[in-house]
């Protein structure tokens, strides 16, 4: 195979368990992500979400303990075989608790961090910082005091932190998580304009399956530790049964889909977004 063909993150039959832990919170996981993929990762509280960004990213098996099965590719890098350093220089994270990532006070300061731990040259270290806080739209707040920001300005300081690294791919565990809708649709909007514009690589860890059904290319779904669906975002959402079984919100108008197909009503294919629920409302009424 071709090297430009070969996915990013490619992850194979991988198995992760906790130490201590009763039973994995990863089992048997074949996943490809290729460049230029915006993937989304969803399912219920426990289904092994943050388990499987931390074993793309190496934080498994490198940091976490356990018993680790399997093979994951970064970049055409064993994780089980490349340092933690290398590879957080292929795929940059977003954790869930960003206050928690944080480690200055000031915004250019928390960039800053990340450039000089990564040994970018002084001549460099000035347009990246600037570039990476143009590429969020933070620009007019690099000399603000981090605890002074609301909670989307503080995840776009987290992105314009990892940005400046320059990585081929960005993970975000739940990056609205604390956010209202308006800043959790910016954001959204931020990764989009990321992975269209920039190249990058995005995968994402969320819960609100609005923004999923409207932004990600794919949709993986996790549950109980295994991948139940992984497929382009439109094709997922129609097994809006199945995922409401799971655990998994559908988008409203799935969800109507599904309850005028329950009637009898014949729905042959579920509507995943307003102009489809239309058309579907439209044929019934005609
Ligand atoms: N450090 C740990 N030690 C032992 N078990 C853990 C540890 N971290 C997670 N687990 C267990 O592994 C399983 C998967 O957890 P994980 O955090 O990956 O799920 P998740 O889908 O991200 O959940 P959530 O949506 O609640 O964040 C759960 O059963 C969890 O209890």
């Amino acid at each position: 195979m071709a090297a430009e063909h070969q996915p990013i993150i490619a992850i194979e039959k991988a198995s992760f368990t906790y130490e201590g832990a009763s039973k994995p919170a990863l089992e048997s996981i074949d996943l490809a992500v290729h460049e230029g993929d915006f993937l989304g990762i969803i399912g219920p509280s426990g289904a092994g979400k943050s388990t499987l960004v931390y074993s793309m990213n190496g934080i498994i098996p490198h940091y976490c303990k356990g018993d680790f099965f399997g093979s994951v590719s970064l970049g055409g890098n064993d994780t089980f075989e490349t340092s933690l350093t290398d590879l957080s220089r292929i795929a940059a994270t977003v954790f869930q608790d960003i206050d928690a990532q944080m480690v200055a006070s000031v915004v250019e300061d928390e960039i800053l961090f990340g450039l000089e731990n990564f040994g970018v040259s002084k001549t460099e270290i000035e347009p990246r910082l600037a570039e990476a806080l143009a590429s969020v739209g933070i620009s007019d707040l690099r000399n603000r005091a981090i605890s002074s920001l609301s909670g989307g300005q503080k995840q776009k300081v987290a992105v314009a932190a990892v940005l400046a690294l320059k990585p081929r791919v960005l993970l975000l565990d739940e990056p609205t998580g604390a956010l209202d809708p308006a800043s959790s649709r910016q954001i959204f909007e931020l990764l989009r304009e990321l992975n269209e514009h920039h190249g990058i690589t995005v995968v994402v860890v969320e819960q609100k399956i609005g923004l999923l059904a409207e932004f990600t290319k794919r949709l993986a779904v996790l549950a109980g530790g295994t991948l139940r669906y992984c497929d382009e975002t439109r094709a997922v959402l129609r097994n809006a049964a199945e995922l409401l079984a799971i655990g998994v919100n559908v988008p409203r108008v799935t969800t109507l889909s599904l309850l005028l197909h329950e009637e009898g009503y014949g729905i042959d294919r579920f509507a995943v977004d307003v102009d489809e629920a239309k058309g579907m409302i439209e044929g019934i009424v005609a």
